[in-house]
């Protein structure tokens, strides 16, 4: 491992400053993953963004929008359906809130896995229609980190950002309405590795996606400290308002979440593997 550390300072003075109006809560699925990487994140990313973490159909009432973070999505599934939560969570994308799948998140959200799916299948919340290719990038030691250009946002020169890939997916079909943010260009290598496959020829994969109110990238923006894409899903929340549950369940509960501040990397995560 190389790499520096940069610390995500948070004032605590001004936690009381933002008016609870103005504050754009954000809930963060937290029962498996990076989701408190997350959560630090989006408070680092705008001034008036809270996270909330989601453990609970209850904890959705008050968020604007929705992170679905990396981890396993197997494993996510399973505890989602044992907590009850695959209910509220499709109550809560009908009722037009934005929700981001990172990683494991964008397999969770995708309409349909075309490779890698879980023998018998694997439940999805879908909604997003791309097919996925679960861990098109190889396993965990094929992990790897690259640049890629900023095209999210239009505006000035933006600097390419670094997509950390981590067992990652790649989105090898998209519908007519999802927008492509992000591509990566595949290197000879991996080209090698899918000759006689139904991926032979391709020179480039889907990595970042929008469709309406749905974000979804297969990389790990939240173990950077770069901001854009918080921001970018941040500000799409912004001009939601704030949900509340259907129907009463007797719990008046918004966890209130102190998020780590946890350090980022500001540099390189892996230095280049010397293989022999
Ligand atoms: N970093 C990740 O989220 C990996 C996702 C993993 N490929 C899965 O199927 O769940």
């Amino acid at each position: 491992m190389s790499g520096s550390w940069e610390h995500v300072d948070v004032d605590d003075s001004n936690d009381m400053s933002v008016d609870a109006r103005d504050e754009i809560v954000i809930g963060v699925l937290a029962i498996q993953g990076s989701y408190r990487e997350h959560e630090a994140l989006v408070r680092k990313c705008h001034p008036n963004a809270r996270a909330v973490e989601v453990r609970k159909g209850s904890h959705l009432k008050n968020c604007r929008g929705l992170i679905i973070p990396g981890g396993e999505s197997t494993t996510m599934a399973n505890i989602a359906r044992r907590f009850g939560l695959f209910e509220p969570l499709r109550e809560f994308q009908a009722s037009g809130r934005c929700v981001w799948g990172t990683c494991a998140g964008l397999i969770f959200l995708a309409d349909h896995i075309e490779r890698g799916s879980k023998l018998g299948g694997q439940e999805l919340l879908g909604g997003l229609d791309v097919g996925v290719n679960r861990n098109f990038f190889g396993s965990q030691i094929d992990s790897f980190e690259c640049q890629i250009p900023w095209t999210a946002t239009t505006g000035t020169d933006e600097p390419p950002f670094r997509a950390v890939f981590i067992r990652a997916p790649a989105i090898t079909s998209a519908g007519p309405n999802v927008e492509v943010l992000a591509k990566y260009k595949l290197p000879e290598s991996k080209k090698a590795k899918l000759v006689g496959t139904s991926d032979e020829g391709r020179d480039e994969v889907i990595v970042a996606v929008k469709q309406g109110k749905l974000l979804a990238t297969s990389f790990h923006p939240e173990i950077t400290s770069d901001t854009r894409w918080h921001r970018l899903f941040v500000d799409m929340c912004a001009h939601e308002t704030p949900y509340e549950l259907p129907t009463e369940d007797g719990e008046e509960l918004v966890p209130f979440c102190r998020p780590l501040d946890l350090p980022v990397f500001d540099d390189s995560v892996m230095a280049p593997v010397e293989k022999n």
